[in-house]
């Protein structure tokens, strides 16, 4: 069998993109091979409390190695290993992130395609969205929205919380509404669920008249030989870890951020030093492959309540917890997204990172306000009912790391390095958030830290708690100790250095790239919005391409 289309990896973005080419043409023959299993109809994943999420049977359990600025901890780093990739154990916030970022996108790769504008008909296409708002929201997606405000939960602190943010500086936004290019303010927390029911992309875009193989694990991409008239190798086909070779047009891989970069390596094609170490032989030279890894850090801290008896947290035996709709998701009133607003201090920082004065006029973290923290403040914590948390998410990390090989092998994981908060620039957005969270949460200014929250419950390994006191110093050694992987690797088949901005891998005939590894520059957001969208537009450039031939 010669198939049209190979997808390697059946996750978020091969689920998209075969459901569509099958969509746009049901004669084509299409393969999606998947080292997980399939986990459509499995209930142990589909509810807020299932208990087969991260840790288990459809997680990869990834491990960074040593992260140098984390006390070389080893963080875990979860992935979706199923039909569905990240879709079938993923927390399924939808989140949109900033405009800016995806203009930045358009403009580095010089094709308005990927810019906000670009990708905002996808975005649209792909959600059944509860705003009314048109012109930034669709509502005839396969993806059901539910947020806090449409599912009628009304928590018990909302309105605290609400003035408690106000208080501290962070202005409601329109509609509530952080999904419509801006996001900087207060917003209403989206969620990828249906009455609190999980989402798998697999689903949602169904994969009937595709073939699909699980638990089939891809050792590399085949490429052609080079020949007297073309010296341009042609991805002919895949050969799995079991020895079998498939024969295929065009491949696609689609195995997520991390094994796509190895994928690529194992098949010849990435930075010449890198495979010389395991004797793999060269095909293409891309110094670029594995480059450009990022992920965001979230720190996350639990609060003391005065009155644990008021029934603000989950686990209090107040009734309002056993109403079904408080089921549905993330127990959070808002989604909190902020800028910097010591300027000064974050070009100091930049300076520190660069060795030179930065000009606020032209620097693309000064020069307008963008997005870097994310703050979610939940009714959850200690099984006892006596705290809440809050996470902090840095968005926007100036820290780049790289996916390497540890042996010419696809069953060894490869290294991943993140290696999170590696900048100043880094290290003083964390700080910034957490004041801004401490302030929230502790100071007078506050309804929360005047009624509500009698202090942070503190960490293990310190005698200090956080306050409005705490020092630099202690807050890093806090962060430090504490940051964790959101889930989110990508960058690293970057698009206008890997791959081109039709997707194809460049030097390479009939080979593209389709997932969170094409990112060029940072999503300074939770990634799923973002990989639909481009799914989705990947699947009618693959068409348009392949039918203009
Ligand atoms: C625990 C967790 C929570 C998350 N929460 C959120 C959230 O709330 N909101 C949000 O927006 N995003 C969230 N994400 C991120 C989001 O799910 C991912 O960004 C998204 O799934 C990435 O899509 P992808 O297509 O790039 O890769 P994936 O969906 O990861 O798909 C890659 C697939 O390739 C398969 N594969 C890998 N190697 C091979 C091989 N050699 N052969 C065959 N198959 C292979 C994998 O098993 C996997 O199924 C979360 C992710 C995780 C893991």
């Amino acid at each position: 069998m010669l198939w049209d289309y190979i997808f390697v990896g059946g996750g978020l973005s091969a689920s998209v993109v075969s459901n569509r080419l099958h969509h746009f043409n049901s004669s084509l023959k299409i393969l999606v091979i998947e080292a997980g299993g399939n986990a459509n109809n499995d209930e142990s994943v589909m509810w807020p409390n299932s208990t087969n999420l991260i840790g288990g049977e459809y997680d990869w359990k990834y491990k960074t190695v040593p992260q140098v600025a984390l006390n070389n901890r080893n963080v875990d780093l979860p992935c979706g290993k199923a039909l569905g990739g990240g879709t079938v154990i993923n927390s399924g916030g939808w989140i949109r992130g900033d405009k800016y970022d995806f203009d930045l996108w358009g403009d580095l790769v010089d094709d308005h395609r990927w810019s906000y504008a670009g990708l905002l008909p996808y975005m649209k296409l792909s959600e059944d969205c509860p705003v009314d708002n048109p012109k930034e929201h669709g509502k005839d997606g396969p993806l059901p929205i539910q947020g806090i405000i449409s599912t009628h939960r009304e928590f018990p602190l909302r309105n605290q919380t609400l003035e408690s943010w106000e208080a501290v500086g962070v202005q409601l936004l329109p509609n509530v509404d952080g999904n419509a290019g801006n996001p900087l303010g207060i917003g209403d927390l989206f969620e990828n669920k249906l009455k609190g029911r999980r989402e798998i992309a697999s689903n949602n875009f169904p994969l009937g008249g595709v073939t699909v193989l699980t638990k089939t694990m891809v050792a590399k991409v085949l490429l052609s030989t080079p020949t007297a008239s073309s010296q341009e190798p042609e991805a002919t086909g895949v050969k799995l870890a079991n020895g079998t070779e498939i024969q295929g047009k065009e491949i696609i891989l689609s195995a997520g951020a991390i094994r796509t970069a190895q994928l690529l390596m194992l098949s010849g094609i990435g930075p010449a030093d890198e495979l010389k170490k395991f004797n793999i032989p060269v095909r293409v030279s891309q110094p670029d492959v594995g480059k450009n890894f990022q992920d965001h850090g979230l720190f996350a801290s639990l609060w003391t309540l005065k009155n644990p008896s008021a029934g603000y947290a989950v686990t209090s035996p107040n009734p309002l917890w056993n109403l079904p709709q408080y089921g549905y998701g993330t127990p959070a009133d808002f989604l909190v997204t902020t800028s910097i607003t010591d300027k000064a201090g974050l070009a100091a920082a930049i300076e520190k990172d660069e060795g030179k004065k930065p000009d606020p006029k032209t620097h693309p973290l000064l020069k307008t306000n963008r997005t870097f923290n994310e703050h979610v403040f939940m009714y959850t914590g200690t099984p006892d009912g006596t705290t809440v948390t809050i996470m902090l998410i840095n968005l926007l990390p100036t820290s780049k790391g790289s996916v390497t090989l540890n042996s010419s092998d696809i069953n060894d994981v490869p290294n991943i390095n993140p290696n999170y908060h590696s900048t100043e620039v880094d290290k003083f957005v964390a700080r910034e958030g957490m004041r801004l969270q401490i302030d929230f949460l502790s100071s007078n200014k506050t309804a929360l830290g005047r009624d509500i929250i009698a202090g942070e419950l503190g960490a293990t390994g310190f005698t200090e708690t956080f306050t409005t006191e705490s020092t630099d110093a202690y807050i890093d050694a806090r962060i430090a100790a504490g940051l964790a992987s959101t889930f989110h690797p990508m960058g690293t088949a970057a698009m206008g250095k890997v791959v081109d901005t039709n997707l194809r891998v460049k030097g390479v005939k009939k080979l593209r790239v389709v997932d969170t590894s094409v990112f060029p520059v940072t999503i300074t957001a939770h990634l799923q919005v973002a990989t639909y969208a481009t799914a989705y537009q990947a699947a009618d450039i693959i068409y348009s391409d392949n039918c203009s031939k």
